[in-house]
């Protein structure tokens, strides 16, 4: 045994010393060729706080970061820079920053950080949201964007519309252990882009799809943090021969188990379209209209998934947390509601224009807990300049969003929940019935417009989205009111919505928690049973 231990021992050394000899000189060489170290004459460099040798500010950012980002833009203003590893990250902390840099330069800031790990390796490059900006990338852009723009999304109007009806059916019948709605806020938005991607509903919240949809969700939050694989934070390591790459073999898996589900999906409808089976759906055209091979065509349809399905049920989730919480706020919306659809009726696309209050509560929830705790990040190809400060080519540009959303001057009060803060900016105009969000960054009047990120890589479903959260938000609260748990004394529990109240990782996502559904009498619970009841014989997408 002794013999064997030393044996390996010495067969060990040796590897491990050229090994971490290896990540010296690479260390050495990547930054010695690093382009970040060279100013531009005449310009500033962006400042920041100090970190480490080698991991650089990783240590000093906590799992949920927008605090010590706050902080940090609080201390150096419109711009600051700190080291992830050996990149370089350049926040943008105010509005006319976001728009100078990430708006009007887009063509130069729209690319995103290489990562050898969660988009080369785990995503087979074919993660969409992490693609860099290539000819690959702007094809699918392109494809995606032709297929969901506002009129192409009022096909999807009316299985938005049923969806909304089970969503409210499922709070009233099954709100089991007042924690179950959660789940059928997720079922809710997945079976939304499940259909318009691949022509079926998800009718169950924990069938099989979900499940395998929300696992690979949650990997790629947790891949996506910064500092969650080292080779993403020092890429050079991806240049080792793969038998010394450590994090290989889990990566690949993690591939595995995309292929199974994107793939799966795929050869599904792929199956219904021979069959002639297949309703109207994005998956249908992209068969019928893309040059991309069959994986990219799987994995195109699975990004639209793993971009939509969270994204809108944690708005969803998040909202009716404050919305528990601030009984005027739903008084207000109650008497909106009442005010334009009456209680004879659920609300209808035909109401969208006219209810302003609902659109402002998700823009406010929008605001406080915006998608991503990092900010949206996107990466420079091109060295640039901003008010006399070099930015240089390859460096994150980061938009700081929860610091933009918080500053007390532009939004007073901004721990508050207010939906009225909205009410004074101009909405969406509205096409044929369905919104039109006509973002113009130059009327400055949306800046929350930036939950939805900027430039070339601005949210290629955000008219999409947008239909969902009115369409879903705009049902239950003219179903119900919602309210907090009780205690065993039956007073009301006020809801966490601090950083606590939210899971780990990358996206913003509350913590399962609990709720209450009264209906807000006894002819809309009847209203309720009866649409889902007739909508539910009316369905073909099963
Ligand atoms: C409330 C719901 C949603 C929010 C807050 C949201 C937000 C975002 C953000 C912040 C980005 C990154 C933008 C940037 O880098 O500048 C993004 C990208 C993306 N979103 Fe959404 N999104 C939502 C819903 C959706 C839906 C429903 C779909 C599909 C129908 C979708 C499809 C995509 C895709 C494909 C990308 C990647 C675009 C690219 O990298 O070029 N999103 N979204």
């Amino acid at each position: 045994m002794l013999l064997q231990a030393g044996n390996t021992t010495t067969l060990m050394f040796p590897s491990l010393l050229g090994l971490c000899i290896c990540v010296v000189l690479l260390v050495f060489r990547s930054s010695l060729t690093s382009e970040v170290n060279r100013i531009r004459k005449g310009l500033r460099r962006v400042p920041g706080p100090w970190g480490l040798p080698i991991v650089g500010n990783l240590l000093q950012l906590s799992k949920r970061p927008q605090n010590e980002l706050g902080n940090w833009a609080l201390k150096y203003g419109e711009l600051f820079q700190i080291k992830l590893g050996l990149t370089t990250w350049v926040y943008v902390n105010s509005p006319e920053a976001a728009r100078e840099i990430m708006d009007k330069q887009s063509a130069h800031t729209s690319s995103r950080l290489p990562s050898p790990v969660a988009n080369d390796l785990v995503g087979g490059d074919m993660r969409f949201v992490l693609m860099p900006d290539n000819p690959k990338w702007s094809f699918w852009r392109r494809t995606t964007q032709r297929l969901l723009t506002p009129s192409v999304c009022m096909t999807y109007l009316e299985n938005q519309n049923l969806e909304a009806k089970q969503l409210v059916y499922d709070y009233l019948t099954d709100n089991k252990n007042e924690t179950e709605f959660y789940s059928h806020t997720r079922r809710f938005a997945t079976s939304i882009i499940m259909a318009t991607t691949y022509g079926w509903r998800l009718p169950t919240a924990h069938g099989e799809d979900i499940k395998q949809i929300y696992h690979i969700l949650h990997a790629l939050s947790e891949d996506s943090v910064p500092g969650a694989h080292i080779a993403d934070a020092l890429p050079f390591l991806a240049r080792l021969p793969p038998a010394l790459q450590w994090w290989r073999k889990k990566g690949l898996e993690h591939f595995q188990y995309q292929v199974d589900a994107w793939m799966g999906y795929w050869r599904r409808l792929q199956k219904r379209v021979e069959t002639e089976e297949s309703p109207h759906c994005f998956g249908k055209q992209l068969i019928a209209e893309s040059p991309l091979n069959e994986i990219e065509q799987g994995f195109l349809a699975g990004s639209l998934v793993e971009a939509g399905a969270e994204t809108t049920s944690t708005t969803i989730n998040s909202c009716l947390r404050y919305l528990a919480n601030n009984p005027e706020a739903q008084a207000a919306a109650h008497a909106e509601l009442d005010a334009v659809v009456g209680r004879e009726r659920s609300p209808t696309w035909a109401d969208q224009g006219s209810l302003p209050y609902i659109e402002a509560c998700h823009r406010e929830t929008s605001r406080l807990r915006p998608p991503s705790n990092n900010g949206v990040l996107h990466y420079t190809t091109k060295d640039l300049e901003y008010k006399g400060f070099h930015i240089p080519k390859g460096v994150v540009v980061a938009m700081n969003q929860y610091h933009m959303y918080y500053d007390p001057e532009r939004y007073p009060d901004p721990e508050q929940f207010r939906p009225e803060r909205f009410l004074r900016t101009a909405g969406p105009k509205h096409v044929g019935g369905a919104p039109q969000w006509s973002y113009n960054a130059e009327a400055g009047d949306l800046p929350d417009r930036w939950v939805f990120g900027a430039g070339r890589r601005l949210c290629p479903g955000m008219h999409f989205a947008v239909n969902s959260l009115y369409i879903g938000l705009a049902k239950i609260l003219w179903a119900f009111e919602i309210k907090c748990p009780l205690d065993d004394n039956g007073k009301e529990i006020k809801l966490d919505v601090s950083d606590e109240g939210y899971m780990d990782g990358r996206f913003t996502v509350p913590k399962p928690y609990r709720l209450r559904f009264i209906p807000r009498s006894p002819e809309i619970e009847k209203i309720v049973r009866r649409e889902w009841a007739e909508a539910d014989k009316g369905d073909t997408m099963m």
